[in-house]
């Protein structure tokens, strides 16, 4: 009963955390968010609200109406709308970091002319649609001194920085496999959604399939050595013409080899369809590490604040023993580091973000020789798959950022 009452407590609180009061020693840091997007309010405005040193000043959107609709609904003070409205938010001179959850091919040009606006950027992920962007835009970051996240949520929770601690011990001996799942069922994502638009970088791989990738990666710390197969199956939309072209993956799985004989898979797909026509699955959120000693096995790594579990299963003579872990806060996971149980992912990376540009040692951090590895590793098994990378970006950035 107490679990039941605890996860409702957790969840409630989470979707609707309480507004903390501004921090009077601390100057705010004023956040401007480009687009109006779905993802802006869970990631970005919910945790900022609850953040004693930040402010979500402004919003720009390609239609001024649904700005003003988006700022009026969240409480945001500056609209900028129109065909000119993103670059007039970057040349806000009250704004300070900027939140890009644009179309991922988008990312680069709105990413570069934000750092060249002098603004820090939480970038949402992937990164952009190529490892070189991806390259370029640290790059950019590092000469203006600014900061520059992608934003990988999870890494920055308690519960899958335990399952790396308990690797990272030994405990398990060396990994021998790993495999990282991201999967919903069908019907989720309208056909006419960002992540089915190639031209948009959209794609199974680019949308999911990284944080499978960067999962893999993160546990074994390690990059893959090569792919060693890679699949994909097509999105073709129920009332598609004749003429009607597939070009993005609405799923993809792929082997790796990672250093030291060990092997890696991955599962993303962002519509699983229904059994026998009719039966619709349920969303598959897991990694699981096979090592030598035993195994870890998460469920949820990537909402771990709704719910997660974290099962420990060690071999021995006598048979395996089992235990299971949830971990909320760092102290659960006999970790340093500041939260409540009931922080999302997003919230945890905020105060990591905020404590990165006020100069201070954040918990965690997504490096970004990081960000370019995960985007090469995406364009390597997109290339396995025979699909090639999502179209480089147009945008020529000014020699003179
Ligand atoms: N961290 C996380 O948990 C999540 C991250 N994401 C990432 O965030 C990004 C956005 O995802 P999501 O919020 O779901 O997407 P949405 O489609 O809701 O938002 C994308 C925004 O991009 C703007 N936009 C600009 N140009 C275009 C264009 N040509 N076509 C479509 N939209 C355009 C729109 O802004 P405008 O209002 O100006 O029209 C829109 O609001 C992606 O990179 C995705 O990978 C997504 C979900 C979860
Ligand atoms: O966390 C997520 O889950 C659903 C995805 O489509 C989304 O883009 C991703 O970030």
């Amino acid at each position: 009963m107490s679990t039941v009452i605890g996860f409702v407590k957790r969840v409630f609180t989470a979707l609707s955390p309480p507004a903390s009061q501004p921090s009077p020693d601390s100057k705010p840091l004023k956040f401007g968010i480009l687009g109006a997007a779905a993802i802006a309010p869970i990631a970005l405005i919910s945790p900022a609200k609850n953040h004693p040193e930040t402010v979500v000043y402004a919003v720009a959107a390609r239609d001024k109406a649904r700005a003003a609709a988006f700022a009026k609904k969240y409480g945001i003070e500056k609209v900028y709308g129109g065909p000119t409205g993103y670059q007039e938010l970057l040349d806000d001179p009250e704004i300070d970091a900027i939140y890009n959850p644009l179309p991922n091919g988008l990312h680069y040009e709105w990413t570069m002319k934000a750092l060249a606006a002098g603004k820090h950027v939480l970038l949402e992920k992937p990164p952009a649609d190529t490892a070189e962007e991806t390259r370029q835009m640290f790059e950019l970051a590092e000469k203006k001194g600014l900061v520059l996240l992608e934003a990988f949520h999870y890494r920055f929770h308690p519960a899958i920085q335990r399952v790396k601690a308990i690797i990272d011990s030994g405990d398990l001996g060396a990994i021998k496999h790993i495999s990282a799942t991201l999967a919903l069922p069908k019907g989720i994502m309208k056909s006419n959604d960002i992540r089915y638009n190639y031209a948009l970088g959209g794609g199974a791989l680019m949308d999911m399939g990284c944080y499978t990738l960067d999962c893999i990666r993160y546990l074994s710390s390690s990059n893959p050595t090569s792919v060693l197969s890679a699949n994909h199956d097509l999105h073709t939309p129920a009332s598609a013409a004749s003429s009607f072209k597939p070009d993005v993956d609405r799923s993809t799985t792929a082997t790796l080899a990672l250093p030291n004989d060990a092997t890696a898979s991955l599962k993303c797909d962002l519509g699983i369809p229904f059994s026998y026509g009719i039966v619709p699955s349920v969303p598959q959120v897991r990694a699981i590490v096979t090592c030598e000693g035993g195994e870890i096995d998460m469920f949820n790594f990537v909402a771990p604040t709704l719910y997660h579990s974290i099962k420990v299963t060690t071999k021995g003579a006598n048979g395996g023993k089992t235990r299971v872990e949830k971990v909320y806060t760092f102290a659960e996971g006999k970790m340093e580091g500041k939260g409540e149980a009931w922080w999302m992912t997003y919230r945890f990376q905020l105060e990591a973000f905020v404590d990165r540009v006020k100069g201070r040692t954040p918990q965690t951090w997504v490096e970004k020789e990081d960000s370019i590895a995960n985007m090469h590793w995406i364009e390597q098994i997109y290339a396995k798959t025979g699909l090639g990378s999502r179209p480089k970006s147009e945008f020529v950035p000014s020699q003179s950022a």
